[in-house]
Parts: structure tokens; C-alpha cells; sequence
């Protein structure tokens, strides 16, 4: 897998998907893809943010984090987002990141993009499918190939089993072995499908 590249896509209030999301960009290096870890831009005004001390220190707590441009899309050959969920949908800061890919669609330059996406929420049934599906609906309209981990190991199951994507309960607490286990999986999955479709493009 040495010659894809892999941008790790993320958006966190409070630190569940940046954890999540550093866990794919480890697992891509250990799969020897060039990866670059990116966050999407804070959009919520200062005063939303002070409310919450979690969201504060995480802002605060990831500032040297590199912030995505819509050249990484173009960059990437694989592509992994993690975001939380927004009463089922994503949040608008990545609605607005995804708001501005409207040149690169254009051009085409999304077209086949291998992409994979996951999630959390606060509750176990809290609209983890839903969110992934409205980010797959995003990933369709680019002309990407979407790679859900479905249930193509066992690692998934004991994560929850949601094929559309490895999804967690909020919180870095939450975050055990298994979910770990899935996400190298994911990671391992979509950089291998990558790979095939990079070279047989290149043919
Ligand atoms: C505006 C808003 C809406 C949310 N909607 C839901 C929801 O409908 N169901 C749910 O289980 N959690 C919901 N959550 C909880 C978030 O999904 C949770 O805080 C997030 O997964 C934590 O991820 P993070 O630590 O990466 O920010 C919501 C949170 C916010 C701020």
C-alpha cells in the first residue's frame, strides 16, 4: 500500500473523532500508505464554544492539528472521515467543508476517490447509521466508491456491528480495544480497495 495516499478526515467537538480518526492515520502508516491527519475547520461562534469546557479544551488541545483544504481531496487516492452526529445528520461544520468541493466536482477530480466514513453519538441508537448514510449520499453525488467495513471481519461485530461504518458512544472512554480492532480494519480495508483501483486505473 506504499503508494496511496490517505487523508484522515476529521471533524470534533469533544475528542471522540479525533481519537477515532488518529487511530485510522496510525493504522494507514502502519500499512505504509502516505498519510496526512486533518481536522475541519471550528465554524461555531466563540460563545458557543465557551459554554462547553469539553469543547474548549479540545478546540485548545488540537490547535497544531493541520485544518483540510479541499486540494487534500484532490491530494488523496483514500479518504476516511470521522464526525460526530447531528441529530442523524453531520455536522454542519463538515457540511460547510463539503460546500466548498464544489470546484474540484466540477472538474471531476472527485470521481473515484475511495472513501469510508465513521461516527458517534451520544446514545447507542442515536443515528449512527443515518449520519454515515448522509455522508455516503455526499460521496455518491463526487462519483467516489464508497468501502463500508460491512461484516468482512469478525473485529466488526464486537464493535457494534454497524456496517456502514465503525461508530461509537461518545466520549474518549468509550473507546476500547474493539473499537481500535475495527477501525485498523476499516483503515486496512479501504486502503487495500484503494490500492487495487489506483493501479487498475493506471493500466
Ligand atoms: C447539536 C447536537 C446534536 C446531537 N444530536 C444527537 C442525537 O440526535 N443523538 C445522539 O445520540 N447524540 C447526539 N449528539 C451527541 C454527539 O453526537 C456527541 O456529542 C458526539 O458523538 C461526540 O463526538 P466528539 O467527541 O467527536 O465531538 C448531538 C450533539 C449536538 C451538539
Amino acid at each position: 500500500m506504499k503508494d496511496v495516499k490517505l487523508a484522515v478526515i476529521y471533524y470534533s467537538s469533544t475528542g471522540t473523532n479525533h481519537q477515532m480518526a488518529k487511530w485510522a492515520a496510525e493504522a494507514g502508516e502502519e500499512a505504509g500508505a502516505e498519510v496526512k491527519f486533518l481536522k475541519i475547520k471550528e465554524t461555531a461562534p466563540q460563545e458557543a464554544i465557551n459554554e462547553n469546557e469539553d469543547w474548549k479544551k479540545h478546540i485548545e488541545a488540537t490547535q497544531d492539528v493541520q485544518t483540510a483544504a479541499v486540494d487534500d481531496l484532490e491530494w488523496a487516492d483514500a479518504i476516511i472521515f470521522s464526525a460526530p452526529t447531528r441529530y442523524g445528520s453531520l455536522p454542519s461544520q463538515v457540511q460547510s467543508y463539503f460546500d466548498m468541493t464544489g470546484g474540484l466536482w466540477f472538474q471531476g477530480k472527485l470521481v473515484n476517490k475511495v472513501v469510508s466514513g465513521m461516527t458517534s453519538a451520544q446514545n447507542p441508537h442515536g443515528g449512527q447509521e443515518s449520519t454515515l448514510l448522509a455522508l455516503y449520499k455526499t460521496m455518491f453525488h463526487w462519483g467516489a466508491i464508497a468501502v463500508p467495513p460491512a461484516y468482512t471481519n469478525e473485529v466488526m461485530f464486537a464493535a457494534g456491528g454497524n456496517p456502514y461504518g465503525v461508530s461509537a458512544d461518545a466520549g474518549k472512554d468509550n473507546l476500547n480495544q474493539e473499537i481500535h480492532k475495527a477501525i485498523k480494519h476499516q483503515t486496512k480495508r479501504t486502503l487495500e480497495l484503494a490500492g487495487y483501483i489506483k493501479t487498475g486505473l493506471n493500466k
